[in-house]
């Protein structure tokens, strides 16, 4: 198993751990080095708490397997093929969590999700004093050829992640730990944003 893959999978199953894979919910993948668009993208309708490496299909930009295998790849695939062409993102990692879908509730009639006043802005790689970010949101299109638009279209090269109304967040990076560190750091602020409001 190559490192990249073995670390998708140990991402797998930690975000698994945290209860962010709800009901066979969200999906995972990795960009192969190359001018060629290919990805390892997980398998469509399973638990992704127990992805393993053979969980992980081959695929192209058309969806197309390019190693032989009967199973379906995620249905939201196209949203990564979208957001890698968008961006220099090597891994993409896409949850549904109680804390992105009541922040995208909260905020649904500004459009986006303001964080600021927080550490773990850092983390999403504002080092800024008074770092101030938006997240971008877009709604949750059953047409997934117009979810996948969408969401490249509003994503921010400043801001390593899209919200999906009433349904997730899609999260990129450079590499797989650096997705991983801007999830988690997506989700505390979420949740800290939450219980902000609640108490101001
Ligand atoms: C059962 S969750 C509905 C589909 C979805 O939003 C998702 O993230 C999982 O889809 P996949 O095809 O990747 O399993
Ligand atoms: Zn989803």
């Amino acid at each position: 198993m190559s490192l990249t893959v073995k670390e998708l999978v140990e991402v797998a199953h930690r975000l698994g751990a945290y209860g962010y894979f709800p009901a066979t919910s969200g999906n995972l993948s990795i960009r192969e080095p190359g001018d060629t668009l290919r990805m390892r993208v997980s398998v469509s309708g399973i638990d992704k708490a127990r992805l393993s490496e053979a969980d992980l299909l081959f695929v192209d930009e058309n969806l197309m397997p390019y190693e032989k295998d009967a199973r379906k790849p995620s249905a939201e695939a196209i949203v990564h093929v979208h957001l890698y062409q968008q961006s220099d993102a090597m891994c993409i990692l896409h949850v549904h969590t109680l804390s992105n879908n009541l922040i995208a509730q909260r905020y649904e009639a500004r459009g986006s999700v303001p964080l600021f006043g927080n550490e773990l802005l850092k983390a999403l790689g504002h080092w800024e004093d008074d770092a101030r970010i938006e997240v971008p949101m877009v709604e949750n299109y059953s047409d997934l050829n117009k979810l996948a638009t969408a969401v490249a279209a509003a994503y921010n090269p400043e801001v390593p992640g899209v919200i999906v109304k009433q349904h997730g967040i899609y999260v990129v990076g450079r590499s797989v730990a650096e997705t991983l560190r801007h999830l988690e750091a997506f989700e505390f602020l979420f949740a800290l944003a939450l219980k902000r409001d609640v108490h101001s």
